[in-house]
């Protein structure tokens, strides 16, 4: 797949199925497009191309705050999703103020129009420009509109998915994405508590602005240098220990390397609980027993 800046001069000239949207997390809902476009480009013997921001619209209306950075996946994981869906353009422009007020007509006029559309597919709900354009305009594309993808009777989408990560409800977010939802970061320093106490864990820091889903124990794989581990996560403050700051931290295992500095993965799989301020660190150990035998079973 290539990545890149939306310029007149930078286009791909040969025919292409043109794919519209903003695609944070590509669910089920926004993978129904995808089929759609890889039997069209099939048939019509066409490229796929995405055009689409690389940060979310939605920081050209609202008063700022960190959450607006913040996406589903890591910036690698989308152009892996991307990838896997089988676009082999994915064209970028930035989101502006600028960019806002055109009208769908202007958009037609100085982005479509300089591909080489041999049709574009957008979801049931897409508009489009200022003027919230929908896809019927284009009649001189040939163009898809798919039907709504639902579950438990309710549209897929990636608000939804956002909000069951930060209810810790991660079974919920994995089935409506269709893939386990991740968190990548860089192995730090933690207190080196956790070895004393038979559970050493792996403290992760993440620089990609994802969601960190709700405070709490869960089941979890990590991957780390390629390979995929079983472990158990806690997201939190340590409230035993009167921790200060927010941590995730992994036990991995069956794994006894010296990790720090690197790049990990971690699968969310299912919450097992809630965290809790324990009297003392034994009965902290004997509830990681517990939640560790779940984990290993999960
Ligand atoms: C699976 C798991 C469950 C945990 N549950 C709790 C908990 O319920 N309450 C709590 O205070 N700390 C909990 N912790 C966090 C421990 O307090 C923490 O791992 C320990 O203090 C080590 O911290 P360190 O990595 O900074 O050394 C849990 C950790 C793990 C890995
Ligand atoms: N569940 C769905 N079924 C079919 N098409 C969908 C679904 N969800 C999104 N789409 C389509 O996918 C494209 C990208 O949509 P968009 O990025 O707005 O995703 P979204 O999940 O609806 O996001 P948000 O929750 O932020 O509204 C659009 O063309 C949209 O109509």
């Amino acid at each position: 797949m290539k990545v890149i800046k939306f310029k007149e001069e930078d286009l791909d000239s040969a025919p292409t199925i043109l794919v519209l949207g903003y695609f944070d997390g590509l669910h089920r809902g926004h993978q129904a497009l995808f089929d759609k476009a890889r039997d069209l480009a099939a048939e019509k013997n066409a490229s796929i191309s995405v055009l689409t921001f690389p940060e979310s619209p939605v920081l050209v209306f609202k008063k700022f705050n960190e959450d607006l950075f913040k996406h589903l996946t890591s910036p690698d994981k989308r152009l892996a999703l991307f990838e896997e869906n089988g676009v082999d353009f994915l064209y970028l422009t930035d989101f502006t103020s600028h960019f806002a007020k055109l009208t769908s007509h202007d958009f037609i006029q100085k982005y479509v129009s300089h591909l080489n559309i041999a049709a574009i597919v957008v979801g049931f709900d897409y508009r489009f420009g200022s003027d919230h354009g929908e896809l019927s305009q284009l009649s001189e594309y040939e163009s898809y509109q798919i039907a709504q993808v639902s579950d438990a009777g309710e549209k897929i989408s990636s608000t939804r998915i956002r909000q069951a990560v930060l209810d810790g409800d991660v079974s919920l977010a994995n089935r409506l994405l269709g893939y386990d939802y991740e968190v990548s970061g860089i192995v730090v320093h933690g207190e080196a508590r956790g070895r004393t106490i038979g559970y050493p864990t792996a403290n992760i820091e993440s620089k990609h602005y994802q969601y960190l889903p709700a405070i709490g124990v869960y089941v979890v794989d990590i991957e780390v240098s390629g390979v995929r581990y079983r472990g158990m996560a806690s997201i939190g403050y340590n409230d035993t220990f009167g921790g200060k700051n927010k941590t995730l931290e992994v036990n991995i295992f069956d794994f006894h390397d010296e990790i720090y500095g690197e790049s990990v993965t971690v699968y969310f799989l299912k919450l097992i609980r809630g965290m809790i301020k324990f009297d003392g660190v034994d009965a902290l150990i004997t509830q990681m027993n517990s939640d560790e035998k779940l984990s290993r079973e999960f």
